[in-house]
């Protein structure tokens, strides 16, 4: 394996990916890379259904294996929201801040020990034979009241990490990599990849 191909158009997932797999020397290419590949509807209703969607549609089209990433914020005082419909909260083609302002808005006035949140990624891999496997990872931590940092994308800047003692946004790359819920699933996935890929078991 010394490329792969991930189902993205998002700039900030293809970064990331493209410093995880450059520890093992494998390139990483996404549809960003390609002019003509149009958007895979999400049609699902959980992360595993659009992460499986959107790898299948990709792997049928390129006839290579294909990773996809289904991801979000799970929000516990907002009842589980924005979730899958994270991408979308604030409506379709909205931007990064007017997500970030519709979970503060509804936010205002709980306290700090009750805006428990988490990242949630599901990634999934197809094979162009239509086989497909998914694998989770999970960031826990709180909401802030503010948005604080500037790298990272999404929700980082109001997603606090108890264990770094700062929002995502404020952390390098490579800090988000230590400890984000799409490391956790890629390092699961990785974990399981030879198997996958076994001998007579690789179309
Ligand atoms: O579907 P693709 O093309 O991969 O790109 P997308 O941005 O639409 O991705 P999703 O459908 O998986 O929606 C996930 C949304 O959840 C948020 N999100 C996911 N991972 C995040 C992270 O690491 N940091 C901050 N926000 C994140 C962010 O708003 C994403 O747009
Ligand atoms: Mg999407």
């Amino acid at each position: 394996m010394k490329r792969m191909i991930i189902a993205t158009k998002n700039k900030g997932k293809v970064a990331e990916f493209q410093q995880l797999f450059a520890k093992k020397g494998i390139d990483v290419r996404s549809l960003l890379d390609y002019d003509d590949i149009p958007d895979v509807e999400e049609t699902g209703t959980t992360f595993t259904d659009n992460a499986i969607l959107k790898a299948t549609t990709i792997a049928n089209m390129l006839h290579e294996v294909v990773i996809a990433d289904d991801s979000g914020l799970i929000v516990d005082a907002l009842n589980g929201e924005p979730g899958v419909y994270s991408a979308r909260y604030a409506g379709e083609g909205k931007d990064d801040q007017a997500n970030i302002e519709k979970v503060l808005t509804k936010l205002q006035g709980v306290p700090f020990e009750q805006r428990t949140a988490r990242f949630h990624c599901t990634l999934a891999v197809a094979k162009p034979n239509g086989e497909t496997t998914t694998v989770d990872g999970v960031c826990e931590g709180y909401i802030t009241e503010e948005p604080i940092g500037e790298n990272g994308f999404g929700y980082d800047p109001i997603f606090y990490v108890p264990e770094k003692q700062r929002t995502m946004a404020q952390l390098t790359k490579e800090e988000k990599n230590e400890i984000s819920h799409r490391a956790k699933a890629l390092q699961h996935l990785l974990s399981i990849w030879d198997k996958l890929f076994e001998k007579g078991n690789e179309s």
